[in-house]
């Protein structure tokens, strides 16, 4: 077994409605992949990545939770030790929008502000259909003092941008000085497969 060298960890976790996309963008960012049949995620998934920074190297576990009514009373052991959660809603669906706040509230109980909050407005492409505009997406993200990201499941439409946000702002990366921190963060993934029991 190799050595463990040390590396910095960061538990992520994904949550949000139903149907919003969670599953999908962690589909496209791991394996640059996209499925339009639905399958629903039961209890959670759980990947690890490799992510090659500037110059460093961090492991992040994401935690893909289910949407489901019927999964709700385990949510917040998945929440607790998490570094980071993407809330995630579709632009398309109104009401998973509204219920953000829900869900951010549900992680700030379980993790105070120990946590970066990311809400994430997911399925851009859908334009004819879209019933929650960006400006009010980056006003309830202001409101509620988290980050916010529209992204594009189907069409890769920043998903990179989305963990390039998330890893600027993941605490001990704060040595990049630069205001604009997300730009200088190079983002590539690769699934954690052994070799190292760390
Ligand atoms: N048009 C469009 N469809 C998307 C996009 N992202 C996801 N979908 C579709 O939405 C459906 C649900 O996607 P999932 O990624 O399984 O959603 P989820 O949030 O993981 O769902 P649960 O596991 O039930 O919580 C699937 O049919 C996806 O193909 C997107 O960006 N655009």
């Amino acid at each position: 077994m190799a050595p463990c060298t040390a590396l910095a960890k960061y538990k992520l976790v994904f949550l949000g409605d139903q149907s919003v996309g969670k599953t999908s963008i962690i589909t496209r960012f791991m394996y640059d992949k996209f499925d339009t049949t639905y399958q629903a995620t039961i209890g959670t998934d759980f990947l690890s990545a490799t992510m090659y920074l500037e110059d460093q190297t961090v492991r992040l576990y994401l935690w893909d939770t289910a949407g489901q009514e019927r999964f709700r009373s385990l949510i917040p052991s998945y929440i607790r030790g998490s570094s980071v959660a993407v809330i995630v809603y579709d632009v398309a669906s109104r009401q998973s929008f509204l219920n953000s706040s829900n869900w951010i509230e549900e992680v700030r109980t379980e993790r105070g502000s120990d946590v970066i909050v990311v809400m994430v407005g997911n399925k851009t492409d859908l334009v004819d259909k879209r019933q929650v505009s960006i400006e009010e997406g980056e006003a309830k993200a202001r409101d509620l003092s988290v980050m916010f990201i529209e992204t594009g499941a189907k069409t890769g439409f920043n998903i990179k941008a989305l963990f390039r946000k998330i890893a600027a702002a993941l605490p001990g990366i704060g040595t990049l000085s630069s205001t604009k921190q997300e730009d200088m963060v190079d983002v590539s993934a690769s699934q954690f497969s052994g070799g190292c029991a760390c």
